[in-house]
């Protein structure tokens, strides 16, 4: 049940739940702001004590600003779960933003009275976008998509460990692999032709069309700038010695003045060591956006970020996720493996230097990859 009152925060509404809690939109009674309240209940059991020393590592995100990098506010313990508080993003998942639905809500949002507040309407018609406008991969599909489980996947999450769905290097936990995995299709998005196939192999139309407003240059252009942003708080992050561990696109938001904020950030660092693993061997991150060095459980840097942003490139580039497999071992086989299609083979008309950014991030070698933010947002500005 949805707490009515979390410390001096009033509860509002809530906002979506993602693999470690729920966030709230609530309101400082102190000072009657409203801000987004983070409860994290998905992570580690833990006693009020382990839940306070969290708390006092969150408190280092409290210092820091950065314009493109979500606002951390307060933090504290709520009966033996920590949660923080943050700033209200009224705006637009970096996926959702970049459809043409998102699109319209933004130019509605700024043609009308200047508020933008997602209405559950709009999430919902924007969930939709995935599987009809934006010729997206089917994310919700898969049991180990990026989006919020709890929404779309019943208890289907798996980041930071959920409840049921832990998976363990180096062999999957079975509960993840059961009945529900098996049944869906994460490949079910077709590709505009078999990259195995012939050159003359016909394309079929819808998805031509679908490539189409992929490639329309104001989504290119608003891509470009987003990814920039991002970059630049990425840098910010790693400068501050912090490792995302979690990027994808549910923690890009960006607002009605097309401002992009991380969010998240940190959180990882302070739920596993430094491979990426809780205390009972469960992973953090979301397995669609590891690097192969978080797979090996190995220990992560700034590069590993690197990585998980060539896949949400590659991903807004194509429709599709650079790998995609049936089960996390498939998965892991393929990121280990195998070479991804070329960006280019799949979107024939996308854009060259984007494309070329997104292989040079996502190469299994951290030291063949740009080894900084700043290299990539060089790169994106060339
Ligand atoms: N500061 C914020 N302002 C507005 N909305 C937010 C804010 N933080 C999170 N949200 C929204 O709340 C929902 C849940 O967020 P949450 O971070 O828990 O889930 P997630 O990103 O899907 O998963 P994960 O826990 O793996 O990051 C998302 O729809 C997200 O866009």
């Amino acid at each position: 049940m949805r707490p009515k009152h979390i410390g001096p925060y009033r509860v509002l509404d809530t906002l979506g739940s993602g693999g470690i809690g729920t966030v709230y939109r609530a309101l400082d009674d102190r000072t009657n702001e409203a801000v987004a309240l983070k409860l994290l209940s998905g992570g580690p059991a833990m006693d009020s004590r382990a839940a306070k020393r969290l708390v006092r590592e969150f408190e280092a995100l409290e210092d820091l600003a950065h314009p493109n990098v979500v606002k951390v506010y307060d933090t504290g313990v709520y009966q033996s779960s920590p949660f923080l508080v943050m700033e209200l993003i009224e705006g637009l998942t970096l996926r959702d933003y970049l459809s043409l639905r998102g699109e319209q809500l933004l130019s509605n949002a700024s043609s009308s009275s200047g508020s933008f507040r997602r209405s559950p309407a709009a999430d919902s018609a924007s969930r939709e976008l995935d599987s009809e406008d934006d010729g997206l991969a089917p994310f919700d599909l898969s049991a180990f998509a990026e989006e919020a489980p709890s929404e779309e996947m019943g208890s289907g999450g798996m980041r930071f460990g959920t409840t049921g769905s832990a998976a363990r290097l180096p062999v999957p936990m079975d509960p993840w692999l059961g009945s529900d995995s098996d049944e869906v299709d994460p490949l079910e998005f077709e590709l505009p032709y078999d990259v195995t196939a012939s050159e003359t192999e016909p394309v079929k139309r819808e998805t031509a069309a679908r490539l189409e407003e992929l490639n329309r240059p104001e989504r290119v252009g608003r891509l470009k700038d987003a990814m920039l942003q991002v970059c630049e708080a990425l840098a910010y992050i790693h400068a501050h010695g912090l490792v995302h561990r979690d990027l994808k696109p549910s923690n890009i938001m960006v607002d009605e003045d097309r401002q992009v904020r991380l969010m998240d950030f940190g959180l990882a660092k302070f739920l596993a060591d430094d491979a990426g693993m809780t205390l009972d061997g469960r992973m953090v991150g979301t397995f669609r956006y590891m690097p192969p060095e978080q797979i090996l459980g190995e220990p992560l840097d700034a590069r590993a970020d690197l990585y998980s942003l060539g896949v949400v490139l590659y991903e807004l580039m194509t429709g599709r996720p650079p790998f995609d497999a049936k089960s996390p071992v498939d998965l892991w086989h393929k990121v280990l493996e195998t070479e991804p299609p070329p960006v280019l083979a799949i979107n024939q008309r996308g854009d060259p230097q984007l494309a070329r950014v997104a292989h040079r991030l996502i190469r299994k070698e951290p030291d063949d990859r740009f080894q900084t933010a700043e290299e990539v947002y060089e790169a994106l500005s060339e």
